[in-house]
């Protein structure tokens, strides 16, 4: 579904106007599968969040591409309302000017805004590969929504932002806070909230429970775990922490210095080939 094939990105390293580059993606390829939650785990600057920004179509890959349902990323109306992201940041994340009613609403905004492109690639050529059933539920979803809209568009945004406030275990009070006024742990959550509130098919967390309390990151985790199944999400999982990985991951990329050491199911983790997984492992989990 997903797809990076042959990859490779460098960055100029001592100043604009050096010929120096670093090299920090190598030929890498690896795919996140349907439904499935795929672990990008390595070490400190091995180039998991270059990996992540490259997957999310945030930056231009120098050689080979991303692809999301066979279409390259860099096309914003490929990714849009389809791919996500959750960052680190959670309070830089979010829009200081903004409540969690406008932050969460705005992505589906942007992407009403992109209107007659995107309804080219919901109803384009993917119609005949997903089928008939998928383009009716597609149109009674628009129509819904288009109805829902059309009678009274801020009692629907608020339904809405409610309804994914408890998805994310907040009650309605929270829509009119601003990000100063909230927790890492709301914080974070507000961030899945608006994540989320497209649907998409894919959203890349990038150390998304690194920054939080251990008893936080947890709860945070056991939230994506249901969101996932419930919305029929995949994961993109980058992480140095590979117990928070195991816990959510049905695989995982081993990530070492730009390049793709192993990939593995995670009950084969015992398994591992490499001495570099071995390490990390070693180093994190007591079997
Ligand atoms: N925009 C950039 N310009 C120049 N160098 C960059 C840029 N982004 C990343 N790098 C370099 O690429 C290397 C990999 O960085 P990256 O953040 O992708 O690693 P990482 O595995 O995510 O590390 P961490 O776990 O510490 O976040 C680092 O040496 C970093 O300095």
């Amino acid at each position: 579904m997903l797809t990076v094939e042959q990859v490779e990105k460098s960055y100029v390293q001592g100043g604009m106007f050096s010929k120096q580059r670093q090299q920090v993606l190598k030929k890498v390829t690896l795919e996140c599968r349907p439904g499935e939650c795929l672990g990008i785990v390595g070490e400190s600057g091995s180039g998991k969040s270059t990996l992540g920004r490259l997957m999310l179509g945030l930056e231009r890959p120098d050689q080979g591409i991303v692809r999301f349902g066979g279409r390259d990323v860099m096309d914003r109306r490929v990714r849009m309302g389809r791919i996500s992201a959750v960052f680190q940041n959670y309070t830089s994340s979010m829009n200081p000017f903004l409540t969690v009613q406008d932050a969460i609403m705005e992505p589906m905004k942007a992407q009403r805004k992109a209107g007659p492109g995107q309804q080219m690639i919901e109803h384009g050529p993917q119609k005949t590969e997903r089928g008939q059933l998928k383009s009716v539920k597609e149109r009674h979803r628009l129509e819904q929504r288009n109805h829902e809209s059309v009678l009274s568009p801020q009692k629907a945004a608020a339904a809405k932002v409610d309804m994914l406030l408890a998805q994310v275990g907040l009650d309605p009070s929270y829509r009119l806070k601003y990000a100063h006024e909230l927790s890492g742990g709301e914080a974070q959550r507000i961030c899945i909230a608006r994540a989320i509130s497209t649907e998409p098919k894919c959203i890349v967390l990038d150390e998304a429970v690194s920054s939080l309390d251990v008893s936080v990151q947890i709860q945070v985790l056991q939230l994506l775990k249901t969101l996932k199944s419930l919305y029929k999400m995949s994961f993109v999982f980058i992480t140095h922490d590979i117990q928070a990985a195991a816990y959510i991951c049905d695989r995982f990329v081993f990530f070492r210095e730009g390049r793709v050491e192993e990939t593995i199911a995670v009950e084969q983790l015992k398994h591992v080939q490499s001495d570099y997984a071995r390490k990390l492992l070693k180093h994190q989990i007591s079997f």
